[in-house]
């Protein structure tokens, strides 16, 4: 949205005379539901609480954030965790002054003590208001506090928190509500008569909102501008907050080119103290975060160490053994399985799924609130994670699909019952759980391997916040590994076709080179067999030396039994090995990353069979509709790793397994057929279409894209992988190494901007 200067002057000359909604609010007396608060101390305070609040019956209706629709504040959309019911609230008095930061950690939020000496240090230092403020503390270590503590404690200011995600800032202002304090969002969820109502008070000479969060499209429109430049003036501008700040930097998991325009807010408003917070700081991250937000120096910075020796990070290969799903199955039933699976286990085997279903379903309303453990599973398909969640179900314990193909209320629904601990494990795609602070989740599993460490670090990071031993496993195979190189390569392709990357600080600020890094380090993070995980992940991040260099000591498995997890290294190694040279793959020997039926279910085996079949090409379909793009998709020939196989095994399997000779140059034709045996046509393949999608990014960088079509840079590629084959085979690593080293080359000739000179040769 988007109000022109002359607008807001008129608007506030009308409002002018101190408009004060929020503050003028009818009393009344009626009753009011406050959240139940567990904590003894909450309880302590309630009597003292009372005296000094005043009572509101203005119903706060809370935006429903809609999961999938247009957004056009550009605030990701993905998760919804949003509360849809009104409900009365009671407001702490606005004009109530507290003498000290413990007082209000005490009698506002209901805690007795403050986390860690780095929460009570920046909420302190925040209070002070003098300095810039850099905090980076591990997932759940209570960063939202210490900006909004000292919101609380400014009662005549307003703290602008900028966050990027709607549901993170649903969630935050529905808690802060709760604990009864003047707390608002304005984005384009936000009704009109919302907006309308937060405008009055945000122009008014006595703000009355303690909260106000907005996204960082929303800070940068011109009515945002007159908005603090009105606050600046009156001196009711408390600070700035930018919430997860590593959106800052494109060396971060989430860069979001939005928030380099904050810079500009710095500029305008230099004596209005800022504060930014991230779980996810590298060196690097912390420096763009300061550099490009123009924090004034010195910057206090509050850095703990991101460790969590609370949590087991291990590693699992799918390629190694045929019981991957087993294993799952075996895992979530020891560490959530004690009451489900009891009961189903006393089920008769004559029972329906159905029933079964729906008893364990009952069983578990009855129970609720005496196991409130649950776990997650991240797949990266719809598909998956309603596979996984049948296939846990089917074992007996609660289970459920979440991803965006749901309906809202069904997503709410979902994410309420395994809140309670109702529904016991959730298979789901990796926007949920943003946002979401429930305390005993069990296990992060990833069944398909992340994009980067610092993003992994945060998802498996909402494992074990209550602090209790938790577990973050990764399922590992090589067919994933080379759909997402795939996958992150098209992604890389189209922003750059699209143009959609910023520019910034004189170059294009969307590094290839970065995402590819991140993703590399995340396969080495998963091969690797002798480097402590946590050592892995934490050298990603400041402040973590000690962990970096000594490693964890028992928090992982390669800590714990270092020789288990090489033999397992080893036989996966070997396995992947044996696929590799021998092109005699077969299905059911070492290939287990698909889906395997349960022994005794007969019944359901050719639907298994059928699943494992298609789900490749559905991974890579769906991938496709995801991206949902004016962009043809990809010729034919461009192909993943991972459907390539996918389809010589269906060949194989239907008995079609006729050698093809498609894209065949014509010098091959004679060639004695040792040589062409001894390296598969799925290999070479595979290798054509790593070649054309480098090829394509350096053309694009290098600004000749309009200059090869793509037959010629089919042409192209089977001209140069044919004179490599015809020279190295029969030698598979011959063969590779020097498809690896064209590839080198062009990568090196896109760094250097420079027309690559093979490439070249084919220039008309
Ligand atoms: N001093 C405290 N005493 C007790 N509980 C606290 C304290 N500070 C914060 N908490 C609680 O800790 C939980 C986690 O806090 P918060 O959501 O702020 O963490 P976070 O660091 O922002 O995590 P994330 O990065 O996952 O968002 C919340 O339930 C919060 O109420």
């Amino acid at each position: 949205m988007s109000f022109s200067k002359t607008k807001i002057t008129d608007f506030f000359q009308k409002t002018n005379g101190g408009l004060n909604g929020l503050a003028k609010r009818p009393n009344n007396s009626s009753d009011f539901s406050f959240h139940k608060k567990s904590s003894q101390s909450m309880n302590k305070n309630k009597a003292k609480r009372k005296k000094l609040e005043f009572t509101s019956s203005t119903s706060y209706q809370l935006s429903i954030v809609d999961f999938d629709s247009n957004d056009n504040d550009g605030a990701t959309n993905e998760i919804d965790s949003s509360i849809s019911e009104s409900y009365p609230i009671k407001m702490i008095n606005p004009s109530k002054s507290y003498s000290n930061a413990k007082e209000v950690l005490e009698i506002v939020f209901g805690h007795r003590s403050f986390r860690n000496t780095s929460q009570e240090s920046a909420i302190k230092k925040a209070i002070e208001g003098k300095s810039d403020i850099f905090v980076s503390m591990p997932t759940g270590a209570g960063k939202s506090l210490c900006f909004q503590l000292p919101a609380v404690f400014d009662n005549t200011k307003i703290t602008m928190v900028i966050s990027p995600l709607l549901a993170l800032i649903s969630n935050q202002v529905s808690n802060l509500r709760k604990l009864g304090i003047a707390c608002e969002s304005f984005n384009s969820q936000t009704s009109d008569a919302e907006k309308q109502r937060i405008k009055k008070d945000l122009i008014s000479a006595n703000v009355s909102i303690r909260l106000l969060y907005i996204t960082p499209e929303m800070a940068a429109s011109t009515f945002f501008n007159e908005v603090m430049n009105h606050l600046v003036r009156t001196n009711q501008l408390a600070r700035f907050v930018v919430d997860e700040a590593h959106c800052v930097s494109q060396w971060g998991h989430d860069f979001r080119p939005s928030y380099l325009k904050l810079g500009v807010l710095k500029s305008n408003h230099p004596s209005v103290p800022w504060m930014a917070l991230t779980a996810t700081a590298s060196s690097k991250v912390m420096n763009d975060i300061i550099t490009i937000l123009k924090f004034r120096q010195p910057v206090d910075k509050y850095i703990m160490s991101n460790f969590r020796s609370n949590l087991h990070y291990d590693v699992h290969y799918k390629d190694s053994t045929n019981k991957t799903l087993e294993d799952l199955k075996n895992f979530v039933i020891k560490e959530l399985g004690s009451n489900d699976q009891n009961l189903f286990n006393k089920m008769s085997t004559t029972e329906s799924i159905f029933d079964k279903a729906a008893k364990l379903s009952k069983a578990a309303n009855n129970n609720e609130n005496k196991d409130e453990n649950v776990g997650i599973i991240y797949c990266r398909t719809r598909e998956q994670c309603e596979e996984i969640a049948n296939f846990i179900s089917r074992a007996g314990i609660k289970a459920h699909a979440y991803h965006a193909g749901l309906t809202a209320n069904k997503r709410r629904e979902c994410q309420e019952k395994w809140m309670k601990g109702v529904i016991k494990c959730i298979a789901a795609t990796i926007s949920f759980g943003m946002g979401v602070d429930k305390a005993q989740v069990r296990f992060v599993i990833h069944w398909n391997l992340p994009q980067s460490l610092t993003g992994y670090y945060q998802e498996s990071g909402r494992a074990g916040r209550d602090g209790l031993p938790s577990i973050c496993r990764i399922y590992y195979s090589t067919d994933d590994r080379d759909a997402i190189a795939y996958l992150i390569r098209q992604d890389i392709e189209k922003r750059k076709t699209f143009k959609s990357s910023v520019k910034h600080g004189g170059k294009d600020s969307y590094d290839y080179e970065i995402t590819m890094k991140n993703f590399e380090k995340m396969i080495g993070y998963c091969e690797n067999f002798q480097k402590c995980r946590h050592s892995f992940i934490l050298s990603e991040f400041v402040g973590d030396e000690n962990i970096v260099n000594r490693g964890c000591g028992s928090c992982c498995d390669i800590c714990c039994d270092p020789r288990t997890v090489q033999k397992r290294f080893e036989k996966f190694q070997a396995i992947r090995m044996k696929n590799l040279f021998n092109s005699q793959r077969t299905n059911n020997e070492d290939d287990d990353s698909f889906f395997l039926p349960k022994l005794d279910e007969t019944k359901d085996q050719d639907e298994f069979r059928k699943k494992k079949e298609n789900r490749a090409i559905d991974t890579v379909k769906e991938e496709f509709k995801k991206r949902k793009t004016t962009i043809p998709p990809p010729k034919s020939t461009f192909k993943s790793a991972s459907t390539i196989v996918l389809e010589t095994a269906i060949k194989k399997s239907s008995g079609k397994n006729e050698k093809s000779d498609r894209n065949q140059h014509p010098s091959e034709k004679n060639q004695n057929t040792t040589k062409k045996d001894s390296i598969d046509d799925a290999t070479r393949q595979m290798f054509r279409d790593k070649m054309i999608a480098e090829i394509k990014i350096h053309l694009h960088h290098v600004n000749n894209s309009n200059n090869f079509t793509d037959s010629t840079i089919e042409q192209m590629v089977l001209q140069e992988e044919s004179k490599v084959f015809s020279s190295k085979s029969p030698n598979r690593m011959l063969y590779r190494a020097s498809i690896a080293n064209l590839l080198k080359q062009i990568r090196d000739s896109t760094k250097s901007q420079q027309l690559n000179a093979t490439i070249k040769q084919y220039l008309k």
